[in-house]
């Protein structure tokens, strides 16, 4: 899988490099061949011109004669047969299909429709811009631009057709209807290439079925007769035209539906929309400067090896307690904690049932890091333990996640204790997770803050900076106000890691309460 992850994608990009090397050796051979069959057109043809003006004299020569049933017998079947463009056009498909295991599959593309659309919803993001190269919000009834990028690049109709197909496909109308008419807009001022997977036609015949299917008849008429003009012969399109026509007529004597596009449903749909605003809001955070008990102190918990160089701590909110400590990492431990991972990475999976699966909502790569694995991990470990007193030694906490994100990585909001007796969490029979230590082993060029829904704040990815939080009260209830999600990554390559530190262990370091309400 490619698209789920920044690391996948870097290796996409040589993949391509050989086959644009593959196809110079074809235009080159192609071109060769081409320019020989010139050779011998123009051989005839300049035979030709002097023949023309004397024909039996030409012939009364022996030698002339002779070429002339030659060439006719064996020179034009030579060219006319000739299968070296067979075996310049096989080639480039055998060198194609050796570096089909490197190269994206269906699934691929699909996710990175769907990371588009991702992108498109959560940060309300005008389509037309979108497609034009704009990160563009309508904010106030004006467009505001949300994240410039360095490097500019657009959409073509083929491009959005096939986002459309994607969506189209899931029987997502919404998004379908939105992707087929930026395709028709664009394919109408372009020809067509050879690369394109959809034409004009494909895609004004999905956007009438997608628009039918969201209620809109009049609209799925009148594209269907315009496709008519184009395909005049198609009997599919006659027999919906005539039942559009008829669904038309009848409801005009019964009230029309309300035509207004609705997203589809997602699993998290009461908190999408605060979730939204979070990922949206830039990672501001106002209650910090509103709240005189939220502060930033130099830290050391106590521990001797702290002394000398304090943490920089950050309160984030009070209730949960969240804390991000600034330069947790050093720039090259990062580094090395990311080269341990790179080789490891997987599909990231959720808890599902008692067992783990792959699921929409988290949408990104990892990998387990045990001690052995580069001894940056282990002093981790240790500056983990000095900075919140937890015992992280396995089993009592679990070995080290390392997390890449891909297109519109994401991960929506969940918590990371578990939140039923039978959760694969329980597996290491030390209880809960009680508490998630996160470093942001990168930053992030947009998006991809870490989002505390319930709370009301966003943390932007702040490059070696550690996030800590408490999952369950003291009374080993899990806390609600910690759902969280990772907000799309729009731009960049986002890395963290997480440290989850279990129930059991902590025994004289975190205080139980029978109290309920603590
Ligand atoms: O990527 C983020 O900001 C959050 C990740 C997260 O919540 C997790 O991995 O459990
Ligand atoms: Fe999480």
């Amino acid at each position: 899988e490619m698209f789920t992850s920044m690391m996948s994608l870097n290796r996409a990009v040589f993949a391509e490099r050989q086959l644009i090397d593959h196809l110079q050796t074809y235009i080159e051979d192609e071109v060769q061949r081409l320019n020989d069959i010139k050779r011998f057109f123009s051989k005839v043809s300049s035979l030709h011109n002097q023949i023309s003006n004397e024909p039996s004299a030409t012939i009364a020569n022996p030698l002339a004669a002779f070429k002339l049933v030659k060439r006719l017998k064996s020179e034009w079947p030579n060219v006319v047969h000739n299968i070296e463009a067979q075996d310049n056009i096989n080639t480039l498909r055998e060198g194609y299909g050796k570096m089909e295991g490197s190269l994206p599959r269906l699934e691929d593309l699909q996710g990175a429709a769907q990371g588009l659309m991702r992108l498109q919803d959560v940060y309300d993001l005008r389509i037309d811009r979108f497609v034009q190269g704009l990160f563009q919000q309508i904010t106030h009834g004006s467009p505001v631009d949300f994240y410039n990028p360095p490097v500019f690049d657009s959409l073509s109709g083929d491009d959005c057709f096939f986002v459309g197909k994607v969506a189209y496909d899931l029987k997502d109308y919404y998004h379908s209807v939105l992707w087929f008419e930026e395709a028709v807009r664009l394919f109408r001022g372009t020809e067509w290439s050879l690369e394109n997977e959809g034409s004009l036609e494909d895609a004004l015949d999905h956007l009438a079925f997608s628009h039918f299917k969201t209620g809109n008849i009049t609209y799925a008429l009148s594209l269907s007769q315009e496709l008519l003009v184009h395909d005049p012969m198609n009997t599919r399109i006659h027999l919906n035209i005539q039942k559009y026509e008829k669904l038309l007529h009848e409801s005009s004597t019964v009230a029309t539906p309300s035509l207004a596009l609705k997203r589809p449903g997602s699993t998290y749909l009461k908190t999408r929309n605060v979730y939204e605003k979070l990922c949206q809001t830039k990672g501001s955070q106002p209650r910090l400067y509103e709240n005189p008990r939220l502060f930033c102190d130099y830290y050391t918990n106590g521990s001797p090896g702290l002394v000398l160089q304090p943490m920089k701590r950050e309160l984030i909110s009070l209730q949960p307690y969240v804390v991000l400590f600034h330069d947790f990492v050093t720039r090259t431990e990062a580094q090395h904690i990311r080269e341990s991972a790179a080789p490891g990475l997987r599909r990231s999976v959720v808890a599902s049932g008692i067992n783990q699966a792959t699921a929409e909502y988290r949408i990104s790569k990892s990998a387990w890091l045990k001690d052995s694995a580069h001894e940056v991990v282990g002093k981790l470990d240790r500056r983990i333990t000095m900075v919140t007193g937890l015992n992280v030694q396995p089993p009592y906490g679990e070995y080290l996640q390392v997390v890449n994100y891909g297109i519109g990585g994401h991960y929506e909001p969940h918590f990371d204790h578990a939140t039923s007796d039978s959760s694969p969490l329980y597996r290491l029979k030390t209880g809960n997770r009680l508490a998630t230590f996160m470093i942001y082993l990168s930053s992030v060029e947009a998006g991809g803050f870490t989002a505390f829904i319930y709370s009301n704040f966003s943390v932007p990815a702040t490059e070696n900076s550690a996030l800590f939080w408490w999952n369950l009260h003291k009374n080993g209830q899990g806390n609600v106000d910690t759902l969280h999600a990772g907000c799309p990554v729009i731009a960049g390559d986002k890395w963290v890691a997480n440290k989850w530190v279990h129930e059991y262990g902590q025994e004289f370091t975190r205080r139980c309460s029978l109290n309920p309400r603590e």
